[in-house]
């Protein structure tokens, strides 16, 4: 609880800054993140989505501003390393391994967290429980991607950093990502996602980024005018 009764938010994005090469990126980020919340981000492309994300990870500092996980800056070296626990990251790197199977794919993940038999059940969830025992250099783009989604639910952490999850997923697909991050958020989760395509997820805060440079006109502009 803070000072004045009410409960100390999860996570709390105060007045987030971030520069690179002398360039504003993000200017005073300002988030309130409860137990069960989700935030999409959405924002042109070099908007600061991914930028932002890193650094809910924890890769890169704010140059302004701070993260606070239940009321403590996640860059204390104390406070990081029990943070790092708490964040599952699903980015366009896939980090998946074509000479392994699809289901050491997900074990080696599992395995990392000390945990066992959650893989074949995430992945049957996720559409892949025939592909089990192939080699992961068989998958589609999309399937791959499901692959990372099965992912999430083995290694089951309560934070999840999302960088454009629905790319290359089909209709139902995108169904199944809506689905497990509502169950996620059910359990108590939060859930970050940046993208530019919807994502239907109930009662989730939004937050677009300005574009950082004055718009010029596109070729798209020009075929329309
Ligand atoms: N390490 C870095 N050094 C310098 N500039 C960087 C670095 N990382 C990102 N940037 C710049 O920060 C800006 C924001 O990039 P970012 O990847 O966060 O955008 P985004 O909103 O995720 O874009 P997209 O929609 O294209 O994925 C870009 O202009 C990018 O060039």
């Amino acid at each position: 609880m803070s000072p004045h009764g009410s409960p100390i938010p999860r996570l709390l994005l105060n007045n987030v800054c971030c520069m690179r090469n002398a360039q504003t990126i993000l200017r005073n980020i300002n988030v309130t993140v409860h137990d069960g919340s989700a935030l999409v981000l959405t924002g042109a492309n070099g908007s600061g989505k991914t930028t932002l994300l890193r650094m809910l990870a924890g890769f890169s500092r704010p140059s302004g501003g701070e993260v606070l996980w239940n009321g403590h800056d996640i860059t204390s070296p104390g406070v990081f390393q029990q943070y790092k626990l708490q964040l599952n990251w699903l980015s366009l790197k896939d980090a998946v391994k074509d000479k392994l199977t699809v289901v050491e794919n997900v074990e080696w993940f599992e395995v990392l967290e000390g945990k066992s038999g959650k893989s074949r059940p995430a992945l049957k969830l996720m559409g892949l429980g025939r592909l089990i025992n192939e080699k992961a250099r068989m998958l589609s783009m999309g399937q791959r991607k499901r692959l990372q989604l099965a992912r999430l639910l083995a290694v089951d952490r309560p934070i999840w950093l999302l960088d454009e999850p629905s790319v290359a997923l089909d209709y139902d697909g995108v169904e199944l990502l809506e689905y497990i991050i509502e169950e996620h958020r059910k359990k108590g989760g939060i859930v970050f996602a940046a993208t530019h395509l919807p994502i239907k997820m109930e009662d989730a805060m939004s937050l677009r980024l300005p574009e950082r440079f004055p718009r010029r006109m596109t070729l798209t502009d020009m075929v329309r005018s």
